[in-house]
């Protein structure tokens, strides 16, 4: 790969599932420019995207705004068809046969509903059963499960709108794996939940994927997805792929740093402490950064040991600053 930045992969290539080959999408795009003027152009959303994912496997699919992370995720279902290259999910082309693939494909797009807004949610369950034609039983098994693991029995007759984000998050997330599908995509599964929802959809998931090898293609802006989750984690930028690999290796490439928020017991000089160094002070709260790949738990050790500590959080580096260190790192090498 001409980035240099390819990791070992850390992957059995054996049993592909999904495979991508050159794959390129471009879209036509008209802006207007005047009164009854407007002009084409082409926006290249997806630039010659290769890479393949075995049976199993959980990746996490990052990139900042605008990469063509949803493009990708769209290819994949079936919903775009690529304009170079080839798609493969199960063998299966998706834009070809997007209704054979939608029997073996889940998806869940955070900021979108597949539910029905108005009613209940488990009427939304019931239409899912007939429209997927799941034999009965299967679709009561996994409607338990479901129900069971992602707290949804108080939730199942209250209508879609009148739930939390969470709450929603929960549902769409049982809807996408009630006919069983072997792969789910996940596009911002935890954006805006608060932090015991985003727990409860990480376990849910770690779960899914050790017991029944469901495979999972993760879109997050949240690197704690990523880290909770995936052993390898796939940058894309401009639509190319630019890091395939773990997610430790990531931070090293982009040298990146983590903050960790102390707050202590009253107001205090600028803590000083070797492997750290405090970027902000707000009263009895500061701000440290640490790199990234470093262990947070000797650093809070240290600073417990020395300091009036009455709380802490540890905040990880967002995508964007990730991948800007990893081009300035490039620019360099
Ligand atoms: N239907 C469309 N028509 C025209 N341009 C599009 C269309 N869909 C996406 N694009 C453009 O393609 C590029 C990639 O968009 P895409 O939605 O795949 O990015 P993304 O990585 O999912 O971003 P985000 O994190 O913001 O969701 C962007 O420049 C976007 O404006």
């Amino acid at each position: 790969m001409e980035t240099g930045l390819m990791a070992d992969p850390v992957r059995d290539p054996v049993d592909d599932f999904i495979e991508l080959d050159g794959v390129e999408k471009v879209f036509d795009v008209r802006k207007k420019t005047g009164f009854l003027r407007s002009e084409r152009r082409q926006v290249r959303a997806v630039d010659s995207l290769s890479f393949t994912v075995a049976r199993g496997e959980m990746v996490g699919y990052i990139g900042p705004n605008g990469a063509g992370k949803s493009t990708t995720i769209k290819m994949l279902t079936g919903i775009l068809t690529p304009s170079a290259g080839r798609v493969r999910v199960a063998g299966i082309d998706p834009s070809r046969e997007r209704t054979r693939l939608a029997q073996r494909i889940g998806v869940v797009f955070g900021q979108r509903t597949t539910l029905w807004w108005d009613l209940p949610l488990i009427d939304s369950y019931r239409l899912m059963h007939r429209m997927y034609r799941i034999p009965d039983a299967r679709y009561r098994e996994n409607l338990d499960r479901c129900v069971e693991l992602l707290d949804l029995e108080a939730l199942l007759d209250v209508p879609v709108r009148q739930l939390s984000l969470g709450q929603r998050m929960r549902g769409d997330i049982g809807a996408a794996l009630l006919h069983d599908p072997e792969v789910l995509y996940l596009d911002e599964p935890t954006i805006g939940l608060d932090v015991i929802s985003k727990a409860k959809v990480r376990s849910f998931l770690r779960d899914l994927n050790a017991e029944r090898g469901t495979t999972v293609l993760l879109t997050t802006h949240d690197l704690t997805d990523i880290e909770q989750l995936c052993r390898r984690v796939m940058v894309i930028d401009h639509g190319r792929l630019m890091y395939d690999g773990p997610l430790t290796g990531l931070h090293e490439v982009g040298e990146s740093e983590r903050t960790l928020v102390v707050d202590l017991e009253r107001e205090l000089p600028p803590i000083e402490v070797d492997s750290a160094r405090v970027v902000k002070v707000e009263g009895p709260r500061q701000w440290l950064a640490f790199p990234a790949a470093a262990s947070a738990a000797e650093l809070v050790a240290r600073i417990a040991a020395e300091f009036p500590l009455v709380d802490l959080s540890v905040r990880e580096p967002d995508i964007e600053a990730v991948i800007s260190r990893m081009y300035a790192e490039k620019a360099l090498s």
